[in-house]
């Protein structure tokens, strides 16, 4: 069934989903490889689109299939498909130019983390709304971190106290993420480091093992494995 956006809402949420998945090996564009048997972008969109608030979902999907894109997800909400970009940064910045200006809030969301609940979207957006202009959802990082040369010989131990793993939603005041992708001359991993440029604060709130990101192989087996178990989890 068809899920039905919030037209009062005030989120609007870009979904980058044009990557080629090369780490995950052969077999088409990584949002549109199987999960559980539908495209790792369906799981992602269903989620996204039963969080409150969120009026509008802008995918940017591989340019050869912004059509196929389009069908695929019409049962599952209404979603405006734009093409994609050469890299992540360029998908957002062309799905970021289809939000109206009347929208406050958004968020960008992996359609690589295609697990991600939607109670993760409502906390990143309700902190938006609470005041931060930026927001990450982050876990703590568990290995312990070394820092090499070229030759990989080990330079030294991180204090992992200090650092965390960054997940996406991340959320935006819209005015500050136009601006920092405005303002973007090299390339960023995530969105939120395009903010820091700016000098902004950005702030974190708790991330999700369910918003794991599906990246190699072995990502695909564990997010099967969480899917089987998604039911009974919340974290
Ligand atoms: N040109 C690109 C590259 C990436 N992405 C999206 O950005 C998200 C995070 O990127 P990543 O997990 O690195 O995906 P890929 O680029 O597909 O992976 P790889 O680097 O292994 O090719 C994914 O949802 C991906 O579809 C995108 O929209 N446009
Ligand atoms: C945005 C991101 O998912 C935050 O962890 C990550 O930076 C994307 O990195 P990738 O190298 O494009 O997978």
């Amino acid at each position: 069934m068809t899920a039905h956006l919030d037209p009062r809402g005030d989120v609007a949420v870009l979904v980058p989903a044009a990557g080629a998945g090369v780490r995950l090996g052969p077999g088409g564009p990584k949002a549109l490889r199987l999960l559980g048997g539908e495209p790792l972008l369906v799981h992602a969109v269903r989620r996204v689109a039963a969080a409150r608030g969120v009026r509008q979902i802008v995918i940017a999907a591989p340019p050869a299939d912004v059509a196929f894109v389009a069908e695929l997800l019409a049962p599952i909400a209404e979603v405006t498909v734009v093409p994609g970009g050469a890299d992540r940064q360029s998908s957002v910045s062309a799905a970021l130019s289809a939000v109206p200006v009347d929208v406050d809030v958004v968020l960008v969301h992996d359609a690589a983390r295609a697990l991600a609940p939607a109670a993760l979207v409502e906390s990143v957006a309700e902190a938006v709304r609470g005041g931060a202009g930026a927001v990450i959802p982050v876990l703590p990082v568990v290995d312990t971190i070394k820092e090499v040369d070229a030759a990989e010989t080990v330079l030294g131990t991180v204090d992992r106290s200090t650092l965390r793993a960054v997940q996406t939603p991340q959320g935006f005041r819209r005015d500050l993420l136009i601006a920092a992708h405005a303002a973007a001359i090299a390339a960023h991993t995530d969105d939120a480091g395009m903010v820091e440029k700016l000098g902004e604060r950005v702030i974190c709130v708790p991330g999700s093992d369910l918003a794991m990101k599906i990246t190699r192989p072995i990502d695909l087996v564990l997010a099967e494995h969480l899917l089987t178990h998604e039911a009974g989890s919340s974290t």
